[in-house]
């Protein structure tokens, strides 16, 4: 193989592409790209440069080509539920923000299409509706808080909307809360309250129960439950749990033995709820339930209130199964006024005020503003539901792969011919990593993104991409092929395989008959190295020429005196062959795309076999 260096290298710049992508957009801060080039790429331009106005200029710096918004134009955030000052300011340092609270759904509807992200509570429901509504700009929910029962995630996923949670900052206080509300029922603290208010003084009636040497059963060895879990055995209490997904040696080191839903819900004195509202999780404690349970039994909800079959939980009151219950969360909030739950005697209620305290609002206030933050200016999210959560340091160490990932995905389709139908894409990884040790969803999503992309209107990120190409019917296979190298470089190379189609460009085609295309990464830049068969060696930037034609003297030259009579820069030129004076493929990066008579003409050099022009 020949390689022929005909101007220095260049790190990747903005393509053309790239700056007519951003034409609908203005932003609130710069977008860069330098040679690592920005996050921003990873979630899609267009998660990144939110806003409508497009006034960017262009200046070089360095080697690197940067991005200014001249407009002072910001992303706009809709607070659509009460938020910790804290999060607000650090939402304002950074984007116009909208607190409008208590909308209902049409006036959440109206105003969705004008912002960029939105932040709530458990209280505003985030449904389909809403996402087609926001018609393609609302880029992120943030749900300021943990359950995000209340947001429809398919159809943010459809919508290609990520959502972020804050997850951790609440945690304590909703523990706290629940060993509050174990406590009051135990002795009836809130009725007796109630009943020296209404001027009595009835100690006979309020009578407890002890809670040291009783069962706690904790349903959801999760974030929450073990805090439960943790302080009741502060509290002298003997502390079993059931969670079909928490690690037994987690649950051993705080003392707490996990055992099956039954031996739980049958053993415990008091039992607490902690697990997500789920498909499988809903109406959980039902009429069935209860006939299992240790008669008298008390239960603590401080998870969701569709957990409990409610009028299943008021006749196991009515008939003394359970003894008494606290409640912090209902299937409805706010429940009916009439609600027979609520005004049971035996029943203590809180409005759900397990998030409450001023230091979990400050908390959740912070995570999300931040979470929402990194997620406008395209940076992947820590606490994303519904994307891949990447770290920051694989993240980085994955960027120049990213980029070559999308451009082999763009190159690969673009040698399609017209009509044949693209269904199966096989990837293939060569690395000397572990395959534990190399994460490819988010590789796989921006290949998906350069298959996609430039043959639909379809906007295609890390969040949607696996759903849009089931959807297009797209079949995606992965490969490791282990690479005898150092695993300090996370990958050797990326091939990219389309298969049962027809190619515009029959040398991309591999012996098996499937367009094929390999790239690597070298000093950070991504280059193309196979097309076909042919080896080549060319950095992916620009636009690129392949022509195949007779290995002969000369054609480097003739080709380049075309693009060069029309003022057609070359950044990059490589040859590759089978043997020497057969056939050649030539690959040209060129800077500029050259125009229909230009091509031609090249087409028209008697020893070229055929050339494809593929925009990158
Ligand atoms: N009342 C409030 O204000 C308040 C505050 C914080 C959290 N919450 C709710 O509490 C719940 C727990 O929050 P978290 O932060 O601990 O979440 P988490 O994800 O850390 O824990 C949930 C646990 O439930 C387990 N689980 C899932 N399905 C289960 C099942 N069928 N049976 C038993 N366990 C199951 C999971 O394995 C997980 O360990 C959530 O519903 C959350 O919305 C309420
Ligand atoms: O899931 C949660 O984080 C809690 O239920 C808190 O909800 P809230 O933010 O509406 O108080």
């Amino acid at each position: 193989m020949a390689s022929v260096a005909a101007k220095p290298l260049h790190l990747p710049a903005a393509t053309t592409a790239e700056l007519s992508s951003l034409a609908p957009y203005s932003t609130a801060a710069s977008v860069s790209f330098s040679s690592a080039r920005s996050q921003s790429s990873f979630l899609g331009l267009r998660l990144a440069l939110p806003l409508k106005t497009p006034c960017f200029r262009k200046r070089t710096e360095g080697r690197g080509l940067r991005i200014e918004a001249a407009a002072a134009a910001r992303p706009t955030v809709l607070v659509a539920e009460k938020l910790g000052d804290a999060g607000l300011e650090l939402l304002r340092g950074f984007a116009n923000v909208d607190c409008s609270y208590n909308l209902a759904p049409e006036e959440l509807c109206a105003k969705i299409s004008l912002c960029d992200a939105l932040i709530v509570r458990s209280g505003t429901k985030v449904t389909r509706e809403v996402f087609e509504a926001a018609k393609g700009r609302l880029k992120v929910v943030g749900r300021a808080g943990v359950g995000i029962d209340n947001v429809d995630l398919q159809a943010a996923t459809e919508h290609g909307c990520l959502v972020v949670n804050a997850p951790t900052a609440n945690t304590v206080a909703a523990a706290e809360h629940g060993i509050a509300l174990l406590a009051s029922m135990a002795r009836n603290v809130a009725q007796a309250d109630a009943s020296m208010k209404a001027g009595k003084w009835q100690r006979n009636k309020y009578v407890g129960v002890s809670l040291v040497g009783k069962t706690l059963a904790v349903m959801g060895f999760g974030k929450v439950g073990s805090e439960v879990a943790r302080r009741a055995k502060g509290l002298g209490m003997h502390v079993i749990a059931h969670d079909p997904y928490a690690p037994a040696d987690r649950a051993r080191a705080i003392g707490v033995e996990l055992v099956s839903f039954d031996e739980a819900i049958s053993a415990a004195d008091f039992i607490s709820l902690h697990m997500p509202l789920t498909p499988s999780t809903a109406k959980l404690f039902n009429d069935e339930t209860f006939a299992k349970v240790k008669k008298g039994v008390r239960i603590i909800n401080v998870a969701r209130g569709g957990v409990i079959d409610e009028d299943a939980l008021v006749r196991a009151l009515d008939d003394g199964t359970v003894a008494q219950a606290a409640l912090d969360v209902f299937t409805v909030e706010p429940p009916p006024k009439d609600s027979k739950l609520v005004m049971h005697e035996k029943v203590t209620v809180t409005p759900h005020l397990g998030a409450s305290t001023v230091e979990a609002q400050e908390g959740v206030a912070i995570e999300i503003a931040e979470a929402v933050i990194g997620a406008l200016k395209g940076e992947l999210a820590a606490t994303a539901v519904n994307a891949p959560m990447v770290p920051a340091e694989v993240l980085s160490e994955l960027a120049p792969y990213v980029i070559l990932a999308e451009k082999l995905g763009r190159l690969a389709v673009q040698l399609v011919a017209g009509g044949s139908g693209i269904k199966g894409v096989k990837v293939v990884y060569k690395s000397a990593r572990d395959p534990d040790d190399l994460d490819t969803r988010i590789l796989r999503a921006m290949i998906t993104k350069g298959i996609i992309e430039p043959i639909s209107s379809v906007f295609v990120n890390i969040v949607n991409a696996d759903y849009t190409a089931k959807q297009r019917g797209l079949r995606i296979s992965e490969e490791r092929i282990f690479h005898d190298d150092t695993p300090e470089i996370p990958l050797d190379s990326i091939q990219v395989q389309l298969s049962n189609v027809e190619s515009k460009f029959a040398s991309a085609l591999s012996d098996a008959g499937d367009i094929r295309v390999e790239g690597r990464v070298k000093d950070g830049i991504p280059h193309l190295t196979l097309v076909g068969s042919f080896s080549v060696d060319v950095s992916l930037e620009g636009n690129l020429i392949l022509c195949r034609q007779v290995d002969q003297p000369g054609m480097i030259g003739h080709v380049g005196r075309i693009l060069g009579n029309q003022n057609v820069n070359i950044n990059f030129m490589s040859v590759g062959r089978t043997a020497p004076r057969k056939h050649a493929i030539m690959a040209i990066g060129v800077d500029e795309e050259p125009d229909k008579e230009t091509l031609k003409e090249i087409g028209e050099i008697p020893a070229i076999e055929e050339f494809v022009f593929l925009g990158l």
